[in-house]
């Protein structure tokens, strides 16, 4: 971070995340606190030089290690509070955060106990800061899709803090499509819809999730560039890419980080966002300051409206 804060910079201007995954919070002092309080022998203390990935799937099999860590109310507490603290450093004033309930359920973790942590740590911000953020949760495109029901049907019962619903995980070998019965049932219990898509998968998988799962949103959503017709969909309908810079370096999506200009400049409506902050080590901050160098000043403001417009909230 700049030492002193420019107030027309992005950095020091109030901003909405819209993609990032609360179990991507958990940084390597909360890994090893719980490691060592529920006794795990399996998984060792991690430093920050530690993690080894290099691709999505190499990604997300070192997070899921990291999400068996996360077992009672209270580790849901830390780890959503140690968000709401990175969130007031980074000048975010509003969130919808994603978090993955079958990487819980399935391992015995009640629903009810993730929701009790998550939801106490967001009303002591409420509380203390007034600071205000809402549920997605994510749909695991690689468990079984009677576990998404059964999480869904149970999440009914936390209504108010549920905003959307999304679909997450490997794309590779799971198209949007799967899950448009999931998603049909998604829409008629009022939720928005969202989906991870075009990341690691094709443009087709983008098509999909639109025409097939009703998203209004797409995560991350590179390989849109791929497919001119398309692009120019997205742009018509202004539907919000929700982009992640260091995720994208980190994971080897795109190397050329003038891309996003690009998008931008097409015409389409970009966020941007950290998706896993601990484990890319760069919360939202961080991510504009990747990408300043390739926009111009106004661009950027345009980025902060943007992650205002494209939220399920109404009174922006
Ligand atoms: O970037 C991501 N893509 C897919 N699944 C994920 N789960 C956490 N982060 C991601
Ligand atoms: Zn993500």
């Amino acid at each position: 971070m700049r030492p002193f804060p420019n107030p027309h910079e992005p950095w020091a201007q109030d901003k909405a995340e819209l993609h990032m995954h609360l179990e991507g919070c958990l940084e390597p002092d909360l890994w090893n606190k719980f490691q060592r309080k529920h006794s795990y022998l399996d998984i060792a203390p991690v430093t920050t030089v530690t993690y080894p990935f290099t691709d999505l799937s190499s990604f997300l099999a070192w997070r899921y290690q990291g999400d068996r860590l996360l077992n009672d109310e209270e580790d849901f507490f830390d780890l959503t509070w140690r968000y709401v603290q990175r969130a007031l450093d980074n000048h975010i004033v509003y969130a919808e955060l994603f978090f993955d309930p079958q990487a819980h359920t399935a391992r015995g973790v009640s629903l009810d106990t993730v929701m009790s942590g998550i939801i106490r740590a967001l009303r002591q911000a409420e509380q203390r800061y007034g600071w205000t953020a809402r549920l997605i949760p994510n749909i695991l495109r690689d468990h079984p899709l009677r576990t998404a029901e059964d999480d869904l049907a149970h999440l009914e019962a936390y209504g108010d803090w549920i905003v959307g619903v999304g679909l997450d995980s490997r794309e590779l070998p799971y198209p949007p499509r799967l899950f448009r019965h999931l998603f049909d049932q998604v829409r008629r219990k009022g939720w928005h819809v969202v989906a991870h898509a075009g990341e690691e998968g094709p443009a087709s998988y983008i098509w999909q999730a639109l025409d097939e799962l009703g998203a209004e949103r797409i995560d991350h959503g590179i390989h849109a560039m791929d497919d001119p017709v398309l692009m120019g969909r997205l742009k018509i309908d202004r539907i919000p890419l929700t982009i992640c810079p260091w995720s994208n370096k980190r994971l080897g999506v795109t190397t050329d980080l003038s891309i996003y200009y690009k998008l931008f400049h097409e015409g389409l409506v970009l966020t941007i966002n950290s998706d896993d902050p601990a484990y890319f080590s760069s919360y939202l901050n961080a991510n504009f300051e990747l990408i300043s160098p390739y926009f111009p000043p106004d661009a950027l403001q345009q980025l902060i409206k943007n992650s205002f417009v494209a939220s399920f909230r109404t009174d922006f």
